[in-house]
């Protein structure tokens, strides 16, 4: 059987609705479950094959989107956080019993600043920003993945309708090369 890309991904894309403005992410633990409030939708939702980002079991690639960091709250069982690696630049906050995340926030300087990183799946919602593209993909090579499996895996996403990419996309890599040229003191004219 061919390997999962992701649940919301393998069988096609359903595409979310504009008017959707956010709602409950929960962890994966039967009772105790963490719960995390979202006053907006998700932007820039992707598939990444990143070997940092939650996936579900069984599927090759994580679905993440960004939020901002104000429409983020922790409603429940928030004592079962835990920063998985503080010195990520994502500090991604995970339960510390069934090891999902459920959110990761950017606490240095950088060009995604502000927005916390999260997974909708974890919401029993419907409307949720689609991913539109995917990210990261020759990364799953590092965690095992054969690379000669690699065009299978890009034929896939193009099926659904999704580009790949093996770092961001071109939008989301202007973004943060802007950030840097600013940052060293280049200045664009009508940004
Ligand atoms: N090949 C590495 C890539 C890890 C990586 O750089 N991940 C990206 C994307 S995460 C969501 O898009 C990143 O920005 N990471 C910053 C961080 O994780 O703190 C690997 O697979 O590990
Ligand atoms: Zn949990
Ligand atoms: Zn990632």
């Amino acid at each position: 059987m061919a390997p999962s890309l992701h649940p919301l991904i393998d069988n096609g894309i359903t595409p979310g609705s504009s008017s959707f403005s956010g709602g409950k992410l929960h962890c994966h633990c039967a009772s105790n479950q963490v719960e995390i409030t979202l006053d907006s939708n998700v932007a820039h939702n992707h598939a990444c094959g990143c070997s940092k980002c939650w996936k579900p079991s069984g599927s090759l690639f994580s679905v993440v989107g960004v939020v901002p960091r104000d429409a983020v709250s922790v409603t429940a069982n928030a004592s079962k956080l835990s920063i998985v690696d503080k010195d990520a630049t994502i500090q991604r906050n995970a339960c510390k019993d069934c090891g999902v995340h459920l959110f990761g926030r950017i606490e240095k300087d950088h060009p995604f600043k502000g927005l916390d990183f999260v997974h909708v799946e974890l919401s029993d919602e419907t409307g949720w920003q689609e991913p539109q593209f995917a990210g990261f993909v020759s990364s799953i090579i590092e965690q095992g993945f054969h690379p000669k499996e690699m065009d299978e895996v890009r034929a896939k996403f193009k099926a659904v309708g999704l580009e790949t990419y093996d770092v961001l996309s071109p939008a989301l890599m202007d973004l943060i090369s802007t950030f840097t040229a600013q940052k060293s003191g280049i200045r664009f004219a009508n940004l």
